[in-house]
C-alpha cells in the first residue's frame, strides 16, 4: 500500500469511530446553529499573492516538526502577519492533529478556515462544516471522478470552498472537469513524499482560465513565493517554513511581501 492509501485508509477508520458515536444527523442539526462560511476567493483572487498558512506539528515525510501546544495561538499570529487562511492539518496519526485543533483556530481567528485531512467520504465534509472550517480539501488522486464530483457538489452544498490537489497533468484536468474553481498543485508526490518544486510551473498552463492556483508544499522563501507567482501562483500554502521558522507573524509577512499587489 502506498503512503497516501495508508493515510486514507486511517483517516477512514478514524472518520467511523467519530460516526458511530456522533452521526451525520446529529452534524446537520449542528451546522444549522451555525453562522455562513466564509468566502476566500475574493482575497485569493486580489492582486498580489495570498498566503494559507499552516498548522502542522509533524508529517510522513519529516516526522516532528513543532510542538504547538496552542494551535489558535499558532493561527492568531499567522493572521497578525497577513495570512489570507489557515489549514489546519486535522489528521491525527501522521500530522499530530484533530478537529479539536480546528475548532480552536476557528474560535480566534476571523480568515477563512480549510480542513487539511483525508477526505474519500461526505461524512468528513459534514464534520468539517460542524467545527467551523470554510474550506476542505479534495485530493485527486485519492477519488473516483464520480466521488470527487459528489464530494465536490456536497462540499458547495454546506457552503465549503473545495480546494482540489492535483500533482499531474490528468489531474488538473480531472480537476477542470469536476468545475473546480480553487485548485491546488501539491509539488509533493504523495507516494514517494518527494517534493519537486518544478512541478507547479509545469501544471500551472494546463489550469483553464479562471481557475485560482494554489501552489502546495516545498514554498520555503519569499524567493519561492515569488518564483510561485511568476509561474500563475494566486495562492502559496506554506506549512513547515513557518512552524520551524521561530517567528510565524514575521514569517508570513515575508512571504506576502515578496509579491506586490
Ligand atoms: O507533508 C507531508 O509529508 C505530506 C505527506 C503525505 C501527504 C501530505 C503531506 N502534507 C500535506 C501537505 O500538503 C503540506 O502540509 C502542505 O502542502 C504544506 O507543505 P510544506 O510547506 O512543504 O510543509
Amino acid at each position: 500500500m502506498g503512503v497516501l492509501d495508508e493515510l486514507n485508509a486511517g483517516a477512514r477508520a478514524d472518520m467511523e469511530e467519530r460516526r458511530a458515536l456522533v452521526g451525520q444527523d446529529e452534524l446537520v442539526r449542528r451546522i444549522a446553529a451555525l453562522p455562513a462560511t466564509r468566502d476566500p476567493l475574493p482575497a485569493f483572487r486580489a492582486p498580489g499573492i495570498a498566503i494559507i498558512a499552516e498548522v502542522k506539528r509533524s508529517s510522513p515525510s519529516k516526522g516532528a516538526l513543532a510542538e504547538i501546544a496552542d494551535p489558535a495561538a499558532l493561527a492568531e499570529a499567522y493572521a497578525h502577519g497577513g495570512a489570507d487562511a489557515i489549514s489546519v492539518l486535522t489528521e491525527k496519526h501522521r500530522f499530530g492533529g484533530s478537529l479539536d485543533d480546528l475548532a480552536a483556530v476557528r474560535a480566534r481567528v476571523d480568515v477563512p478556515v480549510l480542513r487539511k485531512d483525508f477526505i474519500t467520504d461526505a461524512y468528513q465534509l459534514y464534520e468539517a462544516r460542524a467545527v467551523g472550517a470554510d474550506l476542505a480539501l479534495l485530493i485527486v488522486a485519492s477519488l473516483s471522478d464520480a466521488e470527487l464530483a459528489a464530494l465536490h457538489a456536497t462540499a458547495l452544498d454546506l457552503g465549503l470552498t473545495p480546494l482540489v490537489e492535483t500533482h499531474t497533468a490528468d489531474e488538473v484536468r480531472r480537476a477542470a472537469d469536476a468545475g473546480a474553481v480553487l485548485v491546488g498543485v501539491n509539488n509533493r508526490n504523495l507516494n514517494t513524499l518527494e517534493v519537486d518544486i518544478r512541478t507547479f510551473a509545469r501544471l500551472a498552463p494546463l489550469v483553464p482560465e479562471g481557475t485560482v492556483l494554489v501552489a502546495e508544499s516545498g514554498v520555503r522563501t519569499p524567493e519561492d513565493v515569488r518564483a510561485f507567482a511568476e509561474a500563475g501562483a494566486d495562492v502559496a500554502l506554506i506549512g513547515e517554513a513557518l512552524v520551524t521558522g521561530g517567528d510565524p507573524v514575521a514569517g508570513v509577512r515575508a512571504m506576502k511581501e515578496a509579491v506586490r499587489g
